[in-house]
């Protein structure tokens, strides 16, 4: 066993226990024996094979990077990369291959980092399951866990077992099903309202989003530039802390990013010590369509702070319950905004049509968006238009600014760190998903994360344990503003004492091995 960690495959290259081209092969060989989970868009084999061999010679020259040197990674398909296709899944941007990195990117590969590929999602980000792309849905390795698998035969009497397959969460479900199958050790996602975190929580995996302003949003195709944020998927915090040490710091390309953060998370965190810490149970999170079995791991988290000394106490964000509706104003208007560059003649697709200008803009982009798209553009300028900018639009602004206040007068109070739930449930199976429309599901689906991204705070979703049907839960830690390495010695004190990640991504491996051997499912899935 070579590491199932970044941090311990990283040891396995210093020790020289494996060569970076080896790693990458065996990544670029679960790739492909996992293509049914519509994981990637782009696989990048020619160019990660190409950084494998740099990085070798680095290691034989005793001029390794660092930590990633080596390391395969991934990155979500709105992420520019050069002379690498960049779609958004999209028809839109079908073809695209942008002439430079975003700036993440570019540290990624300047630290060492192999770029296996570019991973599906939600077009142009907008949705919460990864269902939504020009590319099809994403698969959820956990669907082919043995336990899950199991259960579900039993329950449905299902004959067909890979009609079962689950949803992976999104909008950065390609990235997270790239982790946890074990194709990459660490991706890159997008968080909006919750694109890094929900995924996280389905596919048993840590998902960070830093606070607003200490990582640069360059080369991120935007979709709500006041709360996008670049995030992070790893299979533990160390991982996740490792790669944030990596991203981290101003931009002169992205004005927003902070130049002196209060502290600055280049360390691998420590283990927090829980018996001085305040935890905040924020009492609006209990919102009757949580499970039960969600509801359950989240009161025995706050009962495991107590019972080692810290203080757990319950606060109010009393305008928690406003958040999604407000977003869907603030988003929508910033989409509106944002996505009339692609007009077929500054960027992306352009239809034939050419009788006028007008038509030819309508044609393109009916053709180039889908429905979801065009119905948040068409939402945006019906909120922006004149008559309606201040009753809607600079509300939204001013309900933003007060649920904003919230979370500081909750950190005022005392409070630390906020313990919440990240999902309503683990995972559901995607024709159950889709019985919904993409608004309905990502008011749910962002419900306990949307508020975060309103603030610009950190939070980060940690696994906690598998639900009776075998499928992760996770848990959110939210901290205050900049304070994202504190933030992570508390997940990493948690982690400690949950004792999930690994081990179970481990035997989930292994049953998905099992699934692959067995011919005749793996063919009907690939055909897919
Ligand atoms: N990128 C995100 O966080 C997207 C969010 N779930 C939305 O649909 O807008």
């Amino acid at each position: 066993m070579l590491g199932r960690t970044l941090r311990e495959v990283s040891a396995a290259l210093k020790q020289g226990q494996i060569t970076p081209t080896e790693l990458c092969q065996k990544c670029l060989s679960l790739i492909k024996k996992t293509k049914f989970l519509n994981a990637y868009i782009t696989v990048s084999e020619e160019v990660a094979l190409k950084q494998a061999e740099e990085s070798e010679k680095r290691y034989k020259n005793g001029q390794s990077l660092g930590d990633l040197d080596g390391i395969p990674v991934a990155v979500k398909d709105n992420f520019s990369t050069s002379g690498i296709e960049t779609t958004c899944a999209s028809n839109m941007l079908k073809g695209y291959i942008p002439p430079y990195n975003a700036t993440v990117v570019q540290k990624l590969l300047d630290q060492g980092a192999l770029l296996m590929g570019k991973t599906n999602l939600d077009e142009f980000a907008m949705g919460s399951g990864s269902t939504d792309g020009v590319f099809g849905p994403v698969k959820n390795p956990w669907s082919y866990s043995k336990q899950y698998r199991e259960k579900r035969k039993q329950n449905l009497h299902s004959k067909n077992e890979d009609s079962d397959w689950l949803i992976t969460g999104g909008s950065s479900g390609g990235s997270a099903a790239a982790v946890s199958a074990f194709t990459c050790y660490a991706a890159l996602g997008s968080d909006t309202g919750g694109s890094t975190r929900n995924p996280a929580a389905h596919c048993g995996l840590v998902g960070f989003k830093p606070s607003y302003g200490l990582v640069s949003r360059h080369g991120l195709i935007p979709l709500v530039n006041s709360m996008d944020v670049p995030g992070i998927l790893t299979r533990c915090v160390d991982d996740a802390a490792i790669v944030l040490g990596a991203l981290a710091g101003p931009d002169p390309k992205d004005s927003t990013t902070v130049h002196d953060p209060i502290n600055k998370p280049f360390m691998l965190p420590s283990l927090a010590d829980v018996s001085k810490l305040c935890i905040g149970i924020p009492k609006e999170y209990l919102v009757p369509e949580l499970s039960s079995e969600v509801r359950s791991l989240w009161s025995k988290a706050a009962d495991l702070f107590e019972s080692e000394g810290a203080k757990v106490l319950e606060v109010s964000l009393p305008h928690t319950s406003y958040s999604i509706v407000c977003y869907h104003v603030l988003c929508t208007s910033e989409v509106a905004s944002n996505m009339a560059r692609f007009d077929g003649l500054q960027y992306g697709h352009r239809c034939d049509i050419d009788v006028s200008t007008e038509a030819m803009y309508a044609a393109t982009r009916r053709e180039g968006f889908n429905d979801v798209v065009r119905g948040r553009i068409l939402s945006g300028n019906f909120f922006l238009l004149k008559e309606n900018y201040e009753n809607y639009f600079v509300k939204a602004q001013k309900v933003r600014r007060l649920i904003a206040n919230d979370f500081v007068n909750a950190f005022n109070s005392g409070v630390d760190v906020l313990l919440t739930p990240t999902t309503l449930s683990e995972a559901v199976p995607y024709l159950e998903f889709i019985k919904e429309d993409n608004r309905t599901r990502s008011a749910q689906d962002d419900i306990f994360t949307q508020a975060v991204n309103m603030a610009g705070l950190p939070a980060v979703s940690i696994p906690v344990a598998l639900s009776n049907q075998g499928l992760p839960i996770g848990l959110q830690f939210i901290g205050r503003a900049f304070c994202d390495q504190q933030l992570l010695t508390v997940a990493k004190w948690f982690e400690k004492q949950v004792q999930f990640p690994v081990i179970q991504l481990q035997e989930l491996m292994d049953d998905c091995s099992a699934v692959l051997e067995n011919e005749k499912l793996a063919s009907v899935s690939l055909k897919q």
